[in-house]
């Protein structure tokens, strides 16, 4: 299927013309001169185009003549010289039994199913085609986008393009990485300039969505590595939405040690006639094979050859001072130990890194910073002693060099899953080893799982106690000195229990047949910590048998004895000294911690009834619904909104006058009033996820602020009238000596209606010093104007009794201590009001 592909606007043409009649031009030396220099510069690059032409066209007439059987060696392929160049710089010099097989047909243009051992060079099966596609079809940087290769992991995605950089570095081909944890603006301003994008599917559909310049209508061929993952369920609707944006027309090709063959992938696909690689034909029904024949091509499923595989059976309280013992008798190893979830992975580092058994350790799982995560990832790659305690997040595609051990610390969820983890070691015909841990209910199932469709014996081994060495009361006394560290073990104990119990294989993976004390114990944790989901769940059991009483078996397991008694409605889902309401929304916290990523797991379903007993030797693949989860994200924020709402006050402060009856302190008052104020604004807000509001805050600081002022200019108001008030008392007092003059001036007042009543509405101002008493001997020397001026001020000390401000803004006036410098002899009156004027300012 080789396609013409589509002129892009940027195509190198021909620049200028030359030809046999060319004469330089009198007058125009330095343009002359300048054509002399570039005609035998573009005579180069004409018959260097003329070559490429010539090496394609014979490339191309090679293709049909491919032979798989006959190639030995990558010279043997019809491959440009590009990427010849590239294969012998980087000592790739015979292909690999995938690669002899698939490079035939993927060249050809047909889409290609690659199932192949793990570490048997799938990545250059897929991006020596992809190369010479592009190389083909000269494709240039300006044509954009014109093969897209998908990786379930971000790590698997930044080593095919670091693959990619080695194998087609003398093409002129442009590349990009476009996973998460990443620039997006940066990715969104290159991603409409590269002809070969390598990303996770989330990224990808996230660049689809919002990126207005990403175009793949140019797109010819799609890869899709750890296909059977990418097709999964938990990469199902992002995947089919990506595929929509694709043009039906293309080369696809899908590779993977565990391939998927199922009619619906290959459908969502749009496979046409795909040429199968590392398939065995098996007989099947019609209707699930893709030519409706009655074989079916089924991918061989297989771990590599030089790969010794062991097991061993422990009780789960047993795999740390298993996993411990083993790693202090393997200094000298480089060991990948696989667990179950996240916040395993974290506490086993944090623990054993306290521990120090002598070895380099690491820890690679999904929640760390991308950063991070690829620093890890390459400082694994370099170091040749070490142990990394990893999710799944390494089990697939990652190619470390020289893994010694693989030890799966957890059971592996299926046969394929323990394929790919077991393929990290034995690499590209190295020798390797894998040691499954199992519990007792886990052996039965997953060795006869393994022995039936890996058609190998795997050896048990038995451990020898004398060998074993327990950390038990080391962890404990790092736990009782770290409480984070504490914590960390707790969610480590809750996130296993949840991973076994969100498991589909209910025969495989029983949690309540699980000892939960001895794990907790084991684990360092004194306390055993509660498992809401688990108390939730059997809660809903409780009240379906209550409904359905003839259902009810006698048999219970062993949470369930220990579990159910404890709870009843109350205690669970009310009040009281169980699980409050509050608690139950904590709980959700715990139920999120997990994103269930897993194949087949219908967690969004009703909740249906469910047999919490099923134990190994019962029927498979009983439905499992895990409670309905709450559909909105419960964040820390949102819960203490709705704490907010109840109003619960804590610890009020409450104050008292000298009388005992409470003061309402006006500024909590005036903050309850902002924060209701914010709190239905936020309420009209129902997006709002949490964080702070930086508008709003700054608004409410000023509010805050012009408040405080207010106040502090009142208080200094309240103080500046009791030193009024105190001036006028000594004033009264000292009223009692005046003389005969002011009595008669009084009479007089009294005398008349118009100055009673303003004494009855204005300030008493009879304390003041007369100001005429003062100046009145005087008035010869000094002049009219200074006489109203003191009235002035009187004027204004009534104001003043009324605002203080104004006793700020007239600053300007002449304060009186300095009029009375006027006089030259001054009363024992005078020097008291001088005083009190000081003490008033
Ligand atoms: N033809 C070859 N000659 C020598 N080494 C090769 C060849 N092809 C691949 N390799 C090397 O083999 C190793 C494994 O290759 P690769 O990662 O492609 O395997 P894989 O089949 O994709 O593995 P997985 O199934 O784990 O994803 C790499 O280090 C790679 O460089």
């Amino acid at each position: 299927m080789q396609r013409q592909k589509p002129r892009g606007p940027g195509k190198p043409g021909p620049r200028f013309k030359s030809g046999k009649g060319f004469k330089p031009q009198p007058g125009k030396g330095n343009q002359n001169n300048k054509n002399n220099q570039k005609r035998p510069r573009d005579e180069f690059k004409k018959s260097k185009l003329a070559a490429t032409d010539t090496e394609i066209q014979d490339l191309k007439a090679k293709y049909t003549e491919i032979d798989a059987q006959a190639i030995k060696k990558f010279r043997d392929f019809p491959l440009s010289h590009k990427t010849q160049k590239a294969l012998a710089e980087f000592k790739f010099i015979n292909p690999t039994l995938v690669q002899r097989e698939s490079i035939g047909p993927a060249l050809m243009g047909k889409d290609v199913l690659g199932a192949a051992v793990t570490g048997s060079g799938k990545t250059l099966a897929f991006l020596i085609p992809v190369l010479e596609h592009l190389y083909i079809n000269k494709w240039s940087r300006t044509d954009g986008v014109a093969a897209i290769i998908i990786s379930p992991t971000r790590e698997l995605a930044y080593q095919i393009f670091e693959t990619l950089k080695k194998v087609g570095k003398h093409h002129d081909f442009s590349a990009g990485l476009i996973i998460g944890g990443k620039n997006l603006k940066f990715e969104r301003t290159r991603m409409d300039q590269c002809n070969i994008l390598i990303c996770t599917p989330g990224r990808l559909l996230q660049h689809m969505d919002e990126n207005p310049l990403f175009n793949t209508s140019s797109l010819e061929v799609l890869v899709l590595d750890e296909a059977d993952r990418c097709l999964d369920m938990g990469f199902q609707k992002t995947l089919n939405s990506i595929i929509e944006n694709f043009p039906p027309e293309r080369q696809t090709l899908l590779f993977s040690a565990t391939q998927t063959n199922t009619v619906e992938d290959l459908a969502r696909l749009n496979l046409k006639d795909p040429v199968y690689v590392g398939y065995g034909t098996k007989a099947g029904d019609s209707t699930s094979t893709p030519s409706s024949t009655s074989t079916k091509e089924v991918a061989v499923l297989a771990v590599p050859e030089l790969l010794q595989q062991s097991y061993v059976v422990l009780n789960l309280e047993d795999k740390i001072t298993m996993l411990w013992s083993f790693i202090k008798n393997h200094l000298k190893q480089k060991i990948i130990v696989f667990v179950a979830s996240c916040k395993q992975a974290k506490y086993l580092y944090e623990i054993f890194c306290k521990l120090r058994p002598g070895v380099p350790l690491l820890s690679l799982y999904g929640t760390l910073h991308q950063d991070r995560r690829i620093a890890i990832y390459e400082d694994f790659l370099k170091k040749s002693h070490v142990v990394m305690f990893s999710t799944d997040v390494a089990s697939r595609g990652l190619d470390f060099p020289a893994v010694n051990w693989v030890v799966q610390l957890d059971c592996p969820e299926d046969v394929s899953q323990y394929i790919h983890r077991a393929g990290r070691s034995a690499r590209n015909k190295s020798r390797g080893e894998c040691l499954l841990v199992l519990t007792p209910s886990e052996e039965e199932h997953m060795i006869g799982a393994l022995k039936e469709q890996l058609n190998v014996d795997i050896r048990c081994v038995q451990i020898d106690p004398k060998k074993l060495f327990s950390p038990r009361v080391k962890i404990e006394a790092f736990l009782a000195q770290f409480p984070e560290l504490r914590a960390t073990a707790q969610r480590a104990f809750l996130s296993y229990l949840k991973s076994v119990f969100l498991m589909r294989n209910k025969r495989l993976f029983n949690v309540f047949s699980l000892d939960l004390d001895a794990f907790a114990q084991s684990l360092g944790l004194a306390v055993t910590p509660r498992v809401p989901f688990l108390e939730k769940f059997l809660w809903r059991q409780k009240l379906l048998q209550q409904k359905q009483p003839h259902d009810t078996d006698p048999e219970c397991p062993t949470i369930r004895d220990k579990l159910l008694p404890k709870i009843t409605k109350k205690q669970s889902f009310g009040g009281g000294g169980g699980v409050s309401d509050e608690d139950d929304d904590s709980d959700s916290d715990d139920e999120d911690f997990i994103r269930v990523k897993r194949r087949d797991h219908d967690v969004e379903g009703e909740p249906v009834e469910l047999d919490p007993k099923v134990g190994p030797n019962e029927k498979e693949d009983e439905p499992l619904v895990v409670p309905k989860r709450e559909k909105k994200l419960v964040t820390k924020a949102s819960l203490a909104k709705k704490a907010l709402k109840k109003n619960l006050q804590v610890n009020s402060k409450v104050k008292f006058d000298e009388e005992g009856e409470s003061v309402v302190d006006g500024r909590s008052q005036m903050m309850a009033l902002a924060r209701k104020q914010r709190d239905d604004n936020e309420d009209d807000d129902d997006d709002d996820d949490g964080g702070i509001d930086l508008v709003r805050s700054k608004a409410l600081l000023t509010e805050e602020d012009q408040y405080d002022k207010q106040r502090f200019r009142e208080l200094v108001k309240k103080r500046h009238k009791l030193q009024r008030e105190k001036l006028r008392k000594k004033a009264e007092a000292a009223k009692g000596s005046s003389d005969e003059e002011e009595e008669e001036e009084d009479d007089h007042d009294h005398h008349n209606p118009d100055a009673a009543s303003d004494s009855e509405h204005s300030v008493d101002l009879s304390w003041l010093p007369d100001p005429d008493k003062i100046y009145k001997k005087r008035s010869n020397e000094t002049g009219d104007a200074t006489a109203s001026a003191t009235e002035s001020d009187a004027g204004e000390d009534e104001d003043d009794s009324g605002d203080d401000d104004d006793d700020d803004d007239n600053s300007d006036e002449e304060p009186a201590y300095k009029k009375s410098k006027l006089t030259n002899k001054l009363t024992l009156l005078d020097t008291e009001a001088i005083a009190a004027s000081l003490l008033g300012s």
